[in-house]
């Protein structure tokens, strides 16, 4: 029986990162954490490009420019979307995961969703470096190991 699984090597690895810009307080920690994770991982820092957009609804157009440029062998993509009194929060949820599904589907380039969707500020900050760990920092290892997974089933 064979098994495939990414290992966590990253020698040569160019990454793309999208990052909105609404809530900045918690992307730029989300930031943090994954250039902790591809550092920790041998990624060059010059091998790492960083896209802003004004919030998480713009992610995926950048995504799907970065990826379709072949520029990047995996974009990782950070926001934060906190509920408010409107239903805009789900509008915006949906829409940035299906597009972000999309781009990585179209492209066969690992496009790891790493937007913070929370009812409050305070479940936010605990997905930003405190209580519930970093999700930049996991999603940016994740995206080592799609890179490698995504290159040994080819
Ligand atoms: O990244 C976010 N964008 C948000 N809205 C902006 C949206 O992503 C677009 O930038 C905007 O609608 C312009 O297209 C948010 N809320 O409205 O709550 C949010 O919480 N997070």
């Amino acid at each position: 029986m064979k098994i495939y699984e990414g290992k966590l090597v990253a020698d040569g690895v160019k990454i793309g990162i999208v990052a909105g810009r609404f809530n900045e307080f918690i992307t730029s920690k989300l930031i943090s954490g994954a250039l902790d994770g591809l550092k920790r991982h041998n990624v060059d820092e010059d091998s790492i490009e960083i896209a802003w957009v004004p919030g998480a609804f713009e992610i995926p157009l950048v995504a799907s420019e970065m990826a379709r440029s072949k520029k990047y062998d995996a974009i990782i993509c950070l926001g934060a979307v906190i509920r408010g009194n409107t239903s805009h929060y789900d509008y915006v949820c949906n829409e940035v995961s299906k597009g972000i599904a999309h781009v990585s589907l179209d492209t066969g380039i690992p496009v790891m969703f790493g937007v913070v969707t929370t009812e409050n500020i305070e479940q936010a900050i605990e997905r930003a470096g405190t209580k519930s760990g970093n999700k930049g920092y996991d999603v940016a290892v994740g995206a080592i190991e799609m890179i490698n997974l995504v290159k040994e089933i080819k």
